[in-house]
């Protein structure tokens, strides 16, 4: 018999710009600290395909697709916790998310305050006029979207927070 913890994942949630991204980066960092075998998706790259079919703009279906053969390669190579960042909208949404990866999903998203959003997008952005408006304009709604979904397990507030600091408060917010 195993002494192995059963396998979770975990899903960095939150507007455009919020650092899901770089949150799920250094949570993987702080798991491989603690010796704890990870691995870390960023979604944005799971639907990263030209064109998207009519009445799917971000490419769920496809993201969902990739994201059940990733997940199953890397619980074959002995990965206990896989670290998700990326967005759900809905309960539903949430529910496909942990039907892909298979094992138990915590979601926690994080939560910043859009002027400070907005500043780190103007950063991100710098040079790229179109790309900084529709991240901009995407900000706020998105954020409405999630603060009225809840589709959440847990809010961590991130506005003061520096990345190593979202991490830490992420795990210890989902009590991993
Ligand atoms: N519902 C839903 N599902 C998936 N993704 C969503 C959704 N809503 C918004 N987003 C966010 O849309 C952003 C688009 O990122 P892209 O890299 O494809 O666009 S772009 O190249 O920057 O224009 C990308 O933003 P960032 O979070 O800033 O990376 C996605 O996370
Ligand atoms: N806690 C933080 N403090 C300061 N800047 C941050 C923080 N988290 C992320 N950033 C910066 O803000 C921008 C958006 O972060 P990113 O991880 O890409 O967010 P998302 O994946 O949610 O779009 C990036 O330029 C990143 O370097």
């Amino acid at each position: 018999m195993s002494n192995r913890e059963p396998s979770r994942a975990l899903l960095v949630t939150g507007t455009v710009g919020a650092g899901k991204t770089s949150a799920a980066e250094a949570v993987g960092e702080l798991l491989a600290d603690a010796g704890v075998p990870n691995a870390v998706i960023d979604l944005d790259w799971l639907r990263q395909s030209w064109p998207t079919p009519p009445g799917d703009p971000f490419n769920l279906e496809m993201t969902l697709r990739n994201l059940r053969a990733v997940a199953r390669n890397y619980w074959d190579a002995g990965v206990e916790r896989l670290v998700l960042a990326g967005v759900a909208e809905t309960g539903e949404e949430r529910e496909r998310y942990r039907e892909a990866v298979g094992v138990d999903l915590a979601v926690c998203r994080i939560r910043v305050e859009i002027p400070v959003v907005h500043r780190r997008l103007e950063r991100r952005h710098e040079g790229q006029e179109a790309d900084l408006r529709w991240h901009l304009d995407r900000s706020g709604q998105l954020d409405r979207i999630l603060t009225d979904a809840q589709v959440e397990d847990v809010v961590v507030d991130a506005t003061d927070l520096a990345v190593p600091d979202v991490a830490a408060a992420v795990l210890k917010a989902v009590d991993w």
